[in-house]
Formats: C-alpha cells, structure tokens, sequence
C-alpha cells in the first residue's frame, strides 16, 4: 500500500499500466495466465484484498483492476466495466458465507459480524436477511477471523480464503450453520451473482484506449488457458493451500469468471435491490468498454 501510494508517474517514459490483483484464491486462474503468456512483464501488478484495490482504483494509485461491485455501483461515474471477466456465481460460491451459531431466523437484534474485506458479500447477507428471513441484526464491521466473530457475535459474514476455510473445514468441525450467499441470491432471483468486476478508470481509458484493450485481452487469455487447464491449476495452488486440487478444482470451477447477459442481468438487479441500503440510483447506468475505440457507452 505505501509503496504503491509513493509512486510516481515517469515524464521521460511510457509507464506500465497499474493494474490490480486480488490476493484470494478466486483470482489465482486470472493469474496463472499473465504468468504464462510473460503478460506479467507488462503490467504493474499491485496485489491487495479486495476492498484495499477498490479503494487505490476509486482514488487513482490503480488505472485497471477488479473492483467489489458494490463500490463499482457507488463510483460508475468514474468507471468503465470490462466486459467478459468478473468473479461472481451461478449458484452456490462456496467462498462467500454467513456463517452462524443460531438459525437464520433467529438473528433478530443479535450482533452480526461484518468482514472488513468485503463490500458486495456484506451488503448481499443484510438485503437476504432482511427480505428474505425478515431479521433486522446489529451489524458491525470486524478483521475477517472466523474464532474472533464467534466470540463477539451470533454470525459473522466471510468473503476468500477464510470463508472457503469456514464453510469446509470450521463449520463441520464446531457445528456452525452457513449460508451460501451466492445460493441464496440464485434461490430469491434466480440470477447469477457478480461479486467483482473488472474497471478502468474513464480517466485513464481517455489517455490509453489501446493499452486499455491489450490489458482487457490479457485477462481474458489469461483466464481462458488457466480454465482449460484447471486441473493443473488447482494441483499447483494446492502447494500452498490447506485445500486438497480436487477441492480447488471443485472452486475454480464453481465460480463464475463470465460477464455476459445473464451476469449484467444479475448486475443490474443487485443494484436496484441494494440501492437504497447502500445509496445509490437503483438504475445506475453501467458502460462497458467497447470494442470501437470511440464509443464507451453500452
Ligand atoms: C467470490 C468472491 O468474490 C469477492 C467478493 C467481494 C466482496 O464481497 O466485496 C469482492 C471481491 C471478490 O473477491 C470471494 O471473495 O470469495
């Protein structure tokens, strides 16, 4: 973060373009691809949790990146989606939870733990509990640590790697109830959720359209060869992972890394359902990037 605030902008050279990456396992087949096609040696890669990256492409450290759609919704002005990529679910995540000691239904006025890494999961588990179990908890915003919220609360609210470790491995083991939000909101809409997108800032869009389109391509490929070869994906992240490839396997293709129709559709429905709890226009224009270099209007 600091290192990434120091820097500077170089006059006597064209400069890499600062781009984003989400330091969670659902983001590790983006990755693999830049690494494979050398694409790595053209970016400035700034690696960080989801809600930091938000925050450095919403102020200007990062010109490209993944943003939470929820601070996408809230900064739109500013942006311009990449289409085709995004981290989002047709059903069940599996890493986006609400994990809790008490059935759902009993939440009402019980402290519910938020975890700070995340913007869009956090907001979804408020709209499901209030339309769809009519509780209306005592939230707070807390570190994402599974053993802290059940100490300070009845539920808490996990995203990544911690929320893919609390369904699977600590809530079996100490008999916790989980609610898998992507589940949820395919149940209460039938849609996909979009947990992410990708953005440009329209800033940098107006300067470098060309290299903005060539970053663009580069995670698509990249996302492409790394789901045409999950099995070794998975079998590599699992190196350092507590999860077995199998169970990686499992998440890299239980995610939805598309940003067709049916996903905008889930887009655009989140934001109309979310949009008074989180202060936004219910029907945010959402422009995408398009292939014509002139036209950025979808
Ligand atoms: C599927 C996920 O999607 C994410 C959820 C986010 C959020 O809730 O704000 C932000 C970025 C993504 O990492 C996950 O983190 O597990």
């Amino acid at each position: 973060m600091a290192a990434a605030r120091g820097r500077r902008r170089s006059v006597l050279s064209v400069d890499k373009p600062r781009v984003g990456h989400i330091q969670f396992l659902n983001c590790v087949p983006i990755y693999w691809g830049l690494v494979r096609s050398g694409a790595l040696l053209d970016l400035d890669l700034i690696k960080d949790t989801p809600e930091r990256l938000s925050e450095q492409l919403v102020d200007g450290r990062l010109d490209i990146g993944p943003i939470s759609l929820v601070e996408y919704l809230r900064h739109a002005d500013d942006l311009v989606v990449l289409p085709d990529v995004a981290v989002g679910s047709d059903g069940p995540v599996m890493s986006c939870n609400l994990v809790s000691q008490l059935p759902l239904p009993d939440l009402d006025g019980e402290r519910v733990a938020l975890g700070s890494t995340s913007r869009t999961t956090v907001q979804l588990a408020r709209l499901v509990l209030r339309e769809c179990y009519n509780v209306e908890p005592a939230y707070y915003t807390c570190p994402p640590d599974l053993a802290q919220m059940m100490q300070e609360a009845a539920a808490g609210v996990l995203i990544g790697d911690a929320a893919l470790r609390a369904s699977l491995h600590e809530a079996p083991r100490l008999g916790l109830r989980v609610l898998d939000l992507g589940e949820a909101w395919k149940d209460w809409t039938g849609l996909p959720m979009v947990f992410a997108v990708w953005a440009v800032r329209r800033d940098f869009l107006a300067r470098q359209p060309a290299l903005t389109r060539e970053v663009h391509r580069a995670f698509l490929r990249s996302r492409d060869l790394a789901m045409a070869e999950v099995d070794k994906v998975a079998a590599q992240a699992t190196r350092w992972e507590a999860f077995d490839a199998a169970t990686l396997e499992r998440y890299f293709t239980t995610l939805d890394f598309s940003l067709g129709p049916r996903q905008l559709a889930g887009v655009r429905e989140f934001a109309s359902r979310v949009a008074a709890q989180i202060g936004v226009d219910p029907r945010v224009r959402i422009d995408l990037l398009a292939d014509d270099p002139d036209a950025t209007a979808a």
